[in-house]
């Protein structure tokens, strides 16, 4: 379980969460919806321990990423919003290294690794340099990375975009998955999407929470674009600047 007690977060003067309360709890996706600057990423990176909260207590399962943040990280698989893979190693020499990081055994590593590079296509790639993978390919190489230690909670920042449909197919089956065993959040603008994969939703705007819950019973008989406009009162916010235009 990932929960959240009355988190707050400034950088500077900007408030990027106010009094933050959730929990994510195993057994479904949960999707993270906001606006542009709502604090989605801010809030993912609390739980791994790179941002520390102002005020308020964060739990992974029973660890406090403020203090232990290494134990926090042993727990989650994050993959970030921007793509951050070493240039200068090939996927086969980073997942090694990874792998002798997280102190994993040999075997138990190859063969989850055979399974994941088959599963997002990766074969013909594992040879090249890093800095020669197109983006898609290099956000692959992060997905694998945070699979394959088989993290209690995987936390994924915009997990979709630059994947091809195939690809965002098997990334939607793993999510599910995963989530039959441990916590899954990942974030998204693209609304359709959380329709599409997440159980539940939960929508920050200015660093609040505005909405949270199974999507049915959230957009009731709206679509959720008119339900995501109406809660982050962006629909007004446009109009009145299209007006303007
Ligand atoms: N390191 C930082 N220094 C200063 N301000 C920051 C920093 N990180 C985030 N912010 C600010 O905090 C607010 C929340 O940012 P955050 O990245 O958490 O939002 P987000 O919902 O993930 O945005 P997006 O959808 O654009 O990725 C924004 O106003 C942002 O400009």
């Amino acid at each position: 379980m990932l929960s959240y007690r009355d988190v707050s977060k400034r950088y500077g003067d900007v408030i990027a969460l106010k009094g933050v309360t959730l929990e994510f709890q195993p057994g479904k996706i949960h999707a993270l919806l906001g606006p542009n600057g709502s604090g989605k990423s801010t809030l993912m990176k609390i739980a791994l321990g790179l941002v520390k909260p102002d005020s308020g207590s964060v739990r992974v399962y029973d660890v406090d990423p403020v203090r232990d943040p290494i134990g926090a990280r042993r727990l989650i698989g994050y993959v970030p919003e921007e793509v951050l893979i070493y240039e200068s190693l090939t996927p086969s020499e980073w997942f090694s290294f990874v792998g002798s990081i997280y102190g994993m055994d040999r075997e138990l590593l190859r063969e989850r690794l055979d399974t994941l590079i088959r599963v997002f296509k990766m074969e013909e790639h594992m040879g090249k340099l890093g800095g020669e993978l197109s983006l898609g390919n290099k956000r692959k190489v992060m997905l694998i990375t945070a699979l394959m230690k088989e993290p209690k909670v995987l936390i994924l920042d915009e997990p979709f975009s630059g994947l091809d449909p195939e690809v965002a197919r098997v990334l939607k089956e793993i999510l599910r998955r995963k989530a039959e065993e441990g916590v899954v959040i990942f974030s998204t603008h693209i609304l359709e999407l959380a329709e599409a994969v997440a159980d539940d939703i939960t929508i920050l705007r200015y660093g609040e929470v505005v909405a949270r819950g199974p999507i049915s019973e959230l957009r009731g008989k709206k679509d959720l674009e008119s339900y995501f406009m109406e809660v982050t009162g962006l629909s007004s916010e446009l109009q009145e600047l299209l007006k303007a235009l």
